[in-house]
């Protein structure tokens, strides 16, 4: 049995390592010929992504986590510095990768080097791959719209020499392979409307093009459409694997904590489907005047909450929220006695859990690319306020392609985010009309997404789509050794 390595080199953040693993131990699990080795950089200590290492080394063998040096950003320097940041990362992994080689040839019967799988943030790393001889592939942590449209605004820019940023302002709509509906281009991502930024975007995408294969974070049945965009052989195979997510909880100290056991108690006390949760991912926060307005909006619609309250980053942008110590400074005046009976605020959320627990009804969302398939794995239907990234992009697809949400704002742009230069507060009245429609969605968008939940369990089953992509991701792997 010959057996092989791959080399994975995610984005650091939980919301890109985390489906990026759970990707390595499907992999593993399926197939036993592979090794899967981690070479893992870091912008900032993070007790939770340690932790969840720790768990995955315990119970798997076969993967293994190598710490590359921290990475140090200079908060003075454009956003895109990350990309370079990553970049900076190169003579690193050349080493760790020369020394498993080098392992691999003094000992007989150890794997052999088979590839490497990148985060799209990590395509420079391609050029070491080449050097070593290697396939790169890609596992991208988002949509497969998400890639059509990356491939999309890269062909345009780069065959039609159109100027993407020049959709900023304007009414045009998009009509592209890989969605059903028209887009309005006040929707495309802030990078693809900003000129410091474009290259951000499109160096990467050029670069999907080199790659053997492109793994996504998605499932056939979710967008069927936009994969199967993909069948004109004009980009590289494309693998819909997901939905990826971490479900299993046990040993995670955080479900034995008494913040989480105190969560679990309020939501048991709710009657069921009656509790909308707000949460806008890893990085999503609003100054104290938005804020005022969501509590506003949540008191005036009635519906019982349990919101996600984070405090913007006090060292700037290119960190996360932290949890206040005191949400009551930032809340308008008696808003917590009022609600005390009906709302609950929390910091850091245990989202899964969240989701999964009966009585939540709806979910307020940032709309990032693990929220949905969390939600949808749930059957827990969103409102979308969507703030930076592709975001806006995902609460399209979420509303016009798939018909499973209901609007609060598609275009707005998140004030601190890295990306979020522009923005306006949304009013207490869109938010208590959003939570209003959400909570009292119609029988046929529910039935939709109960039917869509369905689905998503059973499409990693042994004869589902996604397992069967899976199977012909290794089978080309292996096709492509030497
Ligand atoms: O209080 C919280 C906040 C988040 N999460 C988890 O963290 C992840 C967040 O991921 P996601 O919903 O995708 O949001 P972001 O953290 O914003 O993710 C980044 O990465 C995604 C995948 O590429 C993109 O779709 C987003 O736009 C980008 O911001 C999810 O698994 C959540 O369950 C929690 O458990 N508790």
């Amino acid at each position: 049995m010959k057996k092989v390595e791959l080399v994975f080199i995610p984005t650091p953040g939980i919301s890109h390592l985390v489906p990026t693993v759970e990707v390595a131990k499907l992999l593993v699990d399926r197939d036993e010929r592979l090794s899967i080795t981690f070479l893992v950089m870091k912008l900032r200590s993070d007790p939770k992504v340690d932790r969840f290492i720790d768990s995955v080394c315990k119970a798997y063998n076969r993967i293994r986590f190598i710490h590359l040096s921290k990475l140090e950003p200079d908060p003075n320097q454009p956003n895109n510095l990350f990309v370079s940041l990553i970049e900076s990362q190169k003579p690193n992994v050349k080493e760790e990768v020369s020394r498993l080689v080098r392992r691999s040839e003094s000992s007989p019967g150890s794997p052999t080097l088979a590839g490497f799988v990148l985060d799209m943030f990590c395509t420079s790393m391609i050029d070491v791959a080449n050097e070593f001889g290697v396939p790169s592939y890609i596992f991208l942590t988002s949509s497969a719209a998400c890639l059509g449209l990356q491939f999309y605004v890269q062909a345009l820019h780069d065959e039609q020499k159109v100027d993407p940023t020049e959709f900023k302002g304007s009414d045009t709509e998009l009509v592209m392979p890989c969605l059903a509906n028209p887009l309005p281009a006040k929707l495309l991502p802030s990078v693809m409307l900003n000129k410091e930024w474009l290259s951000f975007l499109i160096t990467p995408t050029r670069r999907f093009r080199e790659t053997k294969g492109i793994m996504v974070n998605t499932f056939e049945e979710l967008e069927s459409h936009a994969i199967n965009s993909f069948s004109n052989g004009n980009t590289p195979p494309v693998y819909p694997v997901g939905p990826m997510l971490n479900l299993n909880r046990d040993g995670d100290p955080d479900v034995e904590s008494d913040k989480f056991k105190d969560i679990r108690q309020w939501l048991d006390d709710q009657p069921p489907s009656s509790v909308v949760y707000l949460c806008f991912g890893s990085m999503g926060c609003f100054g104290v005047d938005q804020v005022q307005e969501i509590a506003c909006g949540l008191e005036q619609s009635g519906h019982r909450f349990l919101w996600s309250l984070r405090q913007p980053p006090p060292n700037g942008k290119m960190e996360p929220p932290i949890d206040y110590t005191s949400p009551r400074d930032v809340l308008p005046e008696g808003f917590l006695d009022r609600t005390a009976n009906t709302g609950k605020i929390i910091g850091w959320a245990p989202q899964i859990d969240i989701l999964g627990h009966p009585s939540v009804g709806g979910f307020v969302s940032h709309c990032g690319w693990n929220s949905i398939l969390e939600s949808i794995w749930f059957g827990v239907p969103i409102a979308t306020w969507p703030l930076y990234a592709e975001q806006q992009f995902n609460a399209f697809t979420l509303i016009a392609e798939m018909g499973l949400g209901v609007e609060i704002k598609m275009d707005y742009r998140g004030e601190f985010q890295l990306d979020g230069d522009e923005y306006s507060i949304v009013s207490a009245g869109e938010i208590e009309r959003g939570v209003r429609c959400l909570m009292e969605l119609d029988n046929g968008k529910r039935e939709r997404l109960k039917e869509m939940s369905g689905k998503s369990r059973t499409v990693l089953e042994n004869g589902g789509t996604s397992s069967t992509w899976l199977g012909r991701f290794i089978k080309d792997v292996m096709d492509h050794q030497p």
